[in-house]
């Protein structure tokens, strides 16, 4: 007990001495830099815990520029999003693959890309990003849609056969998992093979995908943690876990899979192109590809569709529009599967509305990036902030998304709150200024999310099928999901609590379809 309190003092003490060393004299033109009385850990922990009310005390303490010190990081918070079109235009002083590239390869265990070993492979691997947009996503759409059917028919299957429309219960975020988690794989890698993605042999065989995920979980939980540098020795059996998942991508292995995507495809023979790159490395790559697929995908279904289920007024205008879009007479997927194409997804805008629309309430990321010269930032014609050389600048979206300026009742869901007159709405106004930048889900500038169409669309299916093929009810006396606000600045958040829902087939299903699902 005295031992862990005296080392507890002593990291305190040193990480309290450290931060005094780091404190530099502020120049000017530099925004105001936020002192605390335990300055080091309290900021640090504090905004972890929430640093959205965190921030948003600063903010209105100092204003819309603020610098603090977390971490050993001099970070300038940019929150008005008038001030962001400034900073997004400044791509090449203020860089996003300095951060990102140091902390993936930390985080997911691959030499840095830009460490000067492989020679092009940076800008190699973001011209593949293309393969997830544009015409490619035609083919990837089509994929997504014949896995997510059979995976659905699949999970009902898995249930041991009871009576085909009785009810069966499971938690929502759970289900969201299972059922994106396996389609997204299956459409981006393909099909690994029998033989060698069973981990250990066993008389009973061993579920591929169940292993995986169980182990990605493992990993995720952990991933706050990595990103923040905390060595992966110190975090129990995270190293394990890493190596054996990054082992599931050896090239050896992927050679055998069926029908991998062209995006993975072109990637993996990217990786083959580079002597400097080992197997493992190349394997370390394919799980990142797999972590940015569906890390922020499945919590952002989950939010989907609890906010569809929790408002009637929403799950029936949705529920309308898919109908309107898909044709009645196709709305008995059990046998045979529906086609949805790109086009039939791009009509249904109050579901794209819906899908926004919880994107805005969970999304917690922020746009970090890397100012690579000392610099004076011009913000506003009257107004420009300096920084230096290695700090970073961060844009917040999450206030932005929140500020009762531009959304009215911020907190509240309004599933049509991006509809305006049966087309997708684009104005937003803080004040009566217009903004570009009212919702960044996806970040910004020329480094967006290259995934974001492909998120989109498959969020889309997602609802599209179970819509169709379940009924669904979230269980009664239970509390609200609530935001996890500990992964904040990471993504989409996921629920802090467990929600619980039954769902079984649609009751309009003829015996006939339950029965050819069944058998
Ligand atoms: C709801 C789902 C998703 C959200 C909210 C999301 C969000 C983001 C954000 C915020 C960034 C950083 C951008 C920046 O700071 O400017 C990012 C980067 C990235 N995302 Fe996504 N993403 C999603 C889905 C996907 C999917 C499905 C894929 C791939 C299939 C993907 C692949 C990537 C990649 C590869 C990067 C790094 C890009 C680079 O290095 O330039 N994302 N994403």
């Amino acid at each position: 007990m005295l031992g862990s309190l005296l080392t507890a003092f002593l990291g305190f003490a040193s990480l309290a001495f450290l931060h005094l060393l780091l404190r530099r004299r502020r120049r000017e033109g530099e925004p105001p830099l936020i002192k605390g009385w335990i300055p080091f850990l309290g900021k640090a922990l504090e905004f972890r815990k929430d640093s959205y009310q965190f921030l948003q005390r600063l903010q209105e303490k100092h204003g819309d520029v603020f610098t603090v010190l977390i971490a050993g990081k001099y970070m300038t918070f940019v929150m008005n999003p008038l001030l962001y079109p400034a900073v997004i235009k400044q791509g090449k002083q203020l860089d996003f693959h300095e951060f990102s590239d140091a902390a993936a390869s930390t985080t997911f265990g691959y030499p840095a890309v830009r460490s000067g070993r492989f020679p092009g492979m940076s800008e190699r691997i973001q011209k593949l990003f293309l393969l997830l947009q544009g015409p490619a996503l035609n083919s990837l759409t089509h994929r997504m849609m014949g896995n997510l059917q059979r995976v659905v028919r699949q999970h009902f299957l898995s249930w041991g056969g009871g009576p085909e429309c009785d009810w069966r219960r499971d938690g929502l975020y759970e289900f969201c998992e299972r059922v994106m988690f396996e389609a997204t794989f299956l459409t981006l890698y393909g099909h690994p093979s029998r033989a060698n993605t069973e981990t250990k042999k066993t008389s009973e065989e061993i579920c591929w995908i169940d292993t995986l995920r169980e182990n990605f979980k493992k990993f995720d939980a952990k991933f706050p943690l990595l990103i923040a540098r905390v060595p992966i020795g110190l975090l129990g059996k995270t190293k394990s876990i890493r190596e054996e998942l990054i082992r599931f991508f050896h090239p050896c292995r992927m050679a055998e899979w069926s029908s991998p995507s062209e995006f993975v495809q072109m990637r993996t023979e990217l990786f083959h192109q580079y002597d400097t790159l080992k197997d493992l490395d190349r394997a370390a790559h394919h799980f990142a590809m797999l972590w940015a697929s569906v890390g922020n995908t499945i919590p952002a279904c989950f939010w989907c569709v609890y906010h569809l289920l929790s408002d009637p007024q929403a799950l029936v205008a949705v529920k309308k529009e898919i109908v309107d879009v898909v044709g009645e007479q196709e709305t008995s997927i059990c046998n045979d599967d529906v086609t949805l194409t790109r086009e039939q997804l791009d009509r249904m805008i109050y579901l794209e509305s819906a899908i926004n629309e919880s994107l805005r309430l969970s999304s917690a990321s922020m746009n970090i990036r890397v100012v690579q010269e000392d610099f004076c930032l011009q913000l506003e014609p009257q107004c420009s902030v300096c920084v230096r050389k290695g700090d970073i600048v961060v844009l917040h979206p999450q206030s932005t998304h929140l500020d009762p300026d531009i959304y009215s009742n911020p907190q509240q869901y309004q599933f049509d709150r991006f509809v305006k007159d049966g087309k997708e709405k684009t104005e937003f106004y803080k004040g009566d200024q217009k903004i570009r930048y009212y919702r960044m889900p996806f970040g910004s500038g020329a480094t967006m999310c290259p995934g974001r169409f492909f998120a989109i669309n498959e969020m889309k299916q997602f609802v599209c099928i179970i819509l169709l093929m379940c009924d669904l009810e979230l269980a009664g006396d239970q509390q609200e999901a609530t935001l996890d606000t500990s992964r904040a600045g990471l993504g989409i958040l996921p629920p802090a609590n467990h929600i619980a829902f039954r769902y079984r087939l649609k009751q309009h299903s003829t015996e006939q379809e339950a029965e050819a699902l069944l058998n």
